[in-house]
């Protein structure tokens, strides 16, 4: 199988490539931000000049770079019918629709944490919420990562957003309360609150609360090392093989569903 990877000296994009050969797969070559001018990051790696090439050499693209690439990303996945997954977090409604239009032409594995670990807190967190009544239990999910990340809330605390509003059969968007600041009034019944802490090197922290009048429940996942991300995804790249389009996600890949 060939992986291409898309923001290969990104955080991620470098441990990708140590995954790659560590499990002695091909690497069809790398994308970095056109007119970056950075070095490919090892003498052995070819560097693309766009995600079309990258995609026309490529079995399997693994991307991880910014959601304003997502749209551009979609289009050559579509056009060349090759496999895509995809980490890349904040992305607008129009990336959404483009990813999920590149989907019926190819398989895409789109989760916002490939970590096995947040899989099983989504699965969890839809548990929870099922159990403990929106009238009773408030949910609160509080995220914090390193001072570099750009979006907010982060892509993992709006899914386990989405598991909790799921579960509660409300649409997030009417619900979802972010960045409290000022007389905001009284907590609305049923809302889901998020909170977004920034600093340091932070690898990926996340907690669900529901709190009651009486108890409070927590479910929490920390990631030490963006290890668990690379490996994650390149499981989920090796899963496309033969794989019909369609729109994946981890819990797909797993096994779970
Ligand atoms: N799903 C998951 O499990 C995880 C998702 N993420 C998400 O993945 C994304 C990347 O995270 P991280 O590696 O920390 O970020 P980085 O900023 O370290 O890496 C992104 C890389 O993509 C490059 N890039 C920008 N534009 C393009 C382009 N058009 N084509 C190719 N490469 C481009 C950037 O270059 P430049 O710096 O020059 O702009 C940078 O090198 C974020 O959205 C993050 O939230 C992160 C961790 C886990
Ligand atoms: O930007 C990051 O670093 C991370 N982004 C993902 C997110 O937005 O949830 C996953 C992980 O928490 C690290």
């Amino acid at each position: 199988m060939r992986i291409g990877v898309a923001g290969i000296n990104g955080r991620v994009g470098g441990l990708l490539l140590d995954e790659i050969r560590l499990r002695g797969d091909t690497l069809a070559g790398g994308l970095d931000r056109p007119g970056a001018g950075r070095a490919a990051p090892a003498p052995d790696v070819t560097m693309m000049a766009s995600i079309e090439a990258l995609a026309s050499a490529s079995d399997v693209v693994v991307d991880f770079t910014v959601a304003g690439t997502v749209p551009a990303h979609a289009e050559a996945i579509a056009h060349y019918r090759v496999a895509w997954v995809l980490g890349t977090t904040g992305l607008s409604d129009v990336a959404r629709e483009a990813v999920a239009r590149a989907a019926r032409h190819a398989p895409v594995v789109q989760a916002a944490n490939f970590s096995a670990g947040v899989a099983l807190v989504l699965e969890l967190a839809a548990r929870a919420a099922a159990a403990l009544p929106a009238d009773q239990y408030d949910a609160e999910i509080v995220e914090m990562h390193h001072r570099q990340k750009l979006d907010a809330p982060s892509g993992t605390a709006l899914a386990i957003g989405e598991a909790v509003a799921t579960a509660r059969g409300v649409r997030l968007s009417d619900v979802r309360e972010c960045g409290r600041d000022g007389v905001t009034g009284a907590r609305a019944d049923g809302a889901i609150g998020f909170a977004s802490l920034r600093g340091g090197q932070i690898v990926g922290e996340h907690t669900l609360l529901f709190t009651s009048a009486d108890e409070q429940v927590v479910l929490s996942h920390r990631a030490f090392d963006r290890r668990t991300f690379a490996a994650g995804a390149i499981r989920a790249a090796h899963w496309t093989a033969g794989r019909a389009p369609g729109l994946y996600g981890m819990r797909d890949v797993l096994g779970l569903t």
